[in-house]
């Protein structure tokens, strides 16, 4: 069995009840991976969805987009999903950029907004499935 997919998951206020959807409706894909979040976002996703393995960070405004891009610096994050609320101003914006920037760097899939991570996380699922069904085969 490979090693299970790593994602995380970050949602803006306005964009919370949207991620908490998002989750609910891929939740039989998401529990197969481990998920880190940023606080406030873990701590509606682990509300609404209690068997995914969630590791909460600290909230944005407060470091926790600064922790997932460290995690990301480290090779340890293999897709970025986070639902941006583009019509707020944001006091801690140099770190959501400094995050996006590191995703780029390190080039994982980014997804930044609902229709995106629909794309990422369906392609992801075939991706692990087929892994799964080839160590399967070769036993
Ligand atoms: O602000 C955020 C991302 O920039 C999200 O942080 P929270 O999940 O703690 O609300």
């Amino acid at each position: 069995m490979p090693n299970k997919l790593c994602l995380a998951l970050i949602a803006h206020d306005q964009k919370k009840d949207d991620i908490v959807s998002f989750v609910r409706s891929h939740a039989d894909f998401l529990e197969g991976c481990t998920i880190y979040a940023t606080g406030t976002t873990g701590g509606r996703i682990q509300e609404a969805c209690p068997a995914l393995d969630v590791t909460r960070m600290k909230s944005g405004p407060l470091g926790g987009d600064q922790q997932i891009g460290a995690l990301i610096a480290e090779g340890r994050i293999d897709a970025l999903i986070f639902f941006v609320d583009p019509l707020t101003p944001m006091p801690h914006d140099v770190d959501v950029k400094a995050l996006m920037r590191l995703a780029i760097v390190h080039d994982i899939p980014m997804a930044l907004n609902s229709a995106t991570a629909e794309i990422v996380v369906d392609r992801m699922g075939v991706v692990a499935g087929h892994e799964r069904y080839l160590s399967a085969a070769r036993g």
